[in-house]
């Protein structure tokens, strides 16, 4: 693992047949028992990173619920600025720390609308956010340990430039299908098996239905 950056778990749940949401951006795959898992990780990392269209269609809030713990920083890739105000993330923003990444493609009225609510913004990159970057700018901030939470694109960002540690994957006793839904790794995809980082399969969980796998890298 390169100093310069935080560790990185990528977490998502996905159906058995590999979609992390129908072609409705319907994405509630894990049971209860799972969310348990998964917010007792949430409260165990620094900061948790989810993708400009998971804020959209699922309006989540990111915080620890469903256990005791402390809420990790929220960070939102987000390369134009253009989160709803009306969005649960900055409705809560003056309860829960929160970083929306933006790149240079912002415009200044969706900046001067960004700086109204009590978030840090931090700039980084050009066009689309550049991760790389941006972890090292996390790590001047001392954030040590970050949970990838989606969705499918930004997956991909951090899997194409290897820039995560830890996989950990709920397979749900789900079928969705259709080549539209949204899949655990969106983007162009690697065009060889031989392109994939090398993976160690740490543990397995059964939870009744669910299946929870933890790669690590090789
Ligand atoms: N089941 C699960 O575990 C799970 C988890 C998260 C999201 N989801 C679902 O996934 C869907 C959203 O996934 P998605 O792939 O459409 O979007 P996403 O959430 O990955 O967001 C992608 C967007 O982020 C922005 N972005 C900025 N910099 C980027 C960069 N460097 N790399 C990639 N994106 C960058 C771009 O605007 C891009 O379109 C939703 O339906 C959501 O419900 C499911
Ligand atoms: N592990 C996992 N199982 C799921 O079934 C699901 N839909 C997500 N999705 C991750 C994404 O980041 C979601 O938006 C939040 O899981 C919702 O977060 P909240 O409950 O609002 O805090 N993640």
């Amino acid at each position: 693992m390169e100093k310069s950056r935080p560790y990185v778990i990528l977490s998502a749940a996905t159906s058995i047949d590999g979609k992390i949401a129908t072609v409705t951006g319907d994405s509630k795959l894990s049971s209860k028992q799972d969310s348990i898992r998964l917010h007792n990780l949430r409260s165990k990392v620094d900061a948790i990173i989810v993708g400009k269209n998971t804020v959209l269609i699922d309006d989540p809030m990111l915080t620890v619920r469903y256990t005791r713990g402390k809420n990790p920083i929220r960070i939102i890739l987000d390369s134009k600025g253009t989160i709803s105000k009306n969005s649960k993330i900055i409705q809560t923003s003056n309860k829960v720390p929160t970083i929306i990444a933006v790149s240079n493609q912002i415009s200044k009225s969706n900046l001067d609308k960004l700086k109204k609510f009590p978030i840090e913004i931090i700039v980084a990159g050009k066009n689309s956010i550049n991760i790389k970057l941006l972890l090292r700018k996390l790590s001047d901030k001392k954030i040590k340990s970050i949970l990838v939470e989606g969705g499918g694109t930004i997956n991909w960002g951090f899997i194409k430039y290897d820039l995560f540690d830890e996989l950990i994957i709920t397979i749900s006793p789900f079928l969705i299908g259709g080549k539209n839904a949204v899949s655990l790794i969106e983007g162009n995809g690697f065009r060889k098996i031989s392109n994939s980082p090398n993976l160690r399969l740490k543990s397995i969980k059964r939870l009744k239905n669910h299946l929870v796998l933890n790669y690590a890298k090789v």
